[in-house]
């Protein structure tokens, strides 16, 4: 399976991490943004990330997650748990699309980084560490009793939003030691010491 997607962690990162972590093999394909016009032109759909996958090309990031994480063990076999699951996805999808309207704005670095500290995070991401914090008291992983995809995306956002805001995690000590975990997980953690170092 080939992935293809813009030179950044963005929407694909987590699609990544899931195909580390479950042994997936996959074709990780990365193009600059000068080279997008010409690309877009070959995707049906004209967004990425797309998964090209035996004779089809599927969109839609979250689509793609969930279908290499079932593949990988990583959806609870059990429906409901498997819906929570998707439900995080989606939060942290939303939590992210707020993140990207600024970072794909005309602003300045500066600017970004100030709007990002100063609305962002307290406005937007501080009200689901609250709600994930509780949650992670006293378990292990956050839906299942076993790691799900669910688990990797909350690294995924959760490890960057730390790196970014470390003070925002001292009220929330079982995320941030969640966050750590995911990210200590040795197929993930030699991810993060390989993989293309991007801005975004
Ligand atoms: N809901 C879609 C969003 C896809 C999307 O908007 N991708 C952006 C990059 S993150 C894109 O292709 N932008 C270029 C364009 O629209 O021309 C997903 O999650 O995959």
């Amino acid at each position: 399976m080939k992935l293809s997607y813009f030179n950044v962690r963005g929407r694909a990162e987590i699609i990544r991490w899931i195909c580390k972590q479950a042994d997936i093999p996959l074709t990780d394909e990365r193009f600059e943004s000068a080279e997008w016009a010409e690309k877009k032109k070959t995707i049906s759909g004209g967004k990425v990330p797309v998964l090209f996958v035996k004779e089809y090309t599927l969109p839609q990031s979250l689509a793609i997650a969930r279908f290499v994480a079932k593949k990988g063990g990583l959806v609870p076999e059990n429906d409901l748990e498997a819906a929570f699951v998707d439900a995080l996805a989606d939060t942290l999808y939303e939590v992210m699309t707020e993140f990207y309207k600024t970072a794909m704005s005309e602003k300045s670095d500066e600017d970004k980084q100030k709007i990002w500290k100063e609305e962002w995070l307290p406005k937007t991401v501080v009200p689901v560490m609250d709600k994930l914090e509780k949650r992670l008291k006293g378990r292990e992983w956050y839906v299942s009793d076993k790691l799900t995809w669910g688990d990797l995306a909350m690294g995924v956002v959760f490890g960057d939003v730390k790196e970014l805001h470390a003070d925002a995690f001292k009220n929330h000590p079982a995320l941030a030691a969640h966050t750590d975990k995911v990210r200590a997980l040795p197929k993930i953690k030699s991810w993060l010491e390989t993989r293309p170092v991007t801005k975004l």
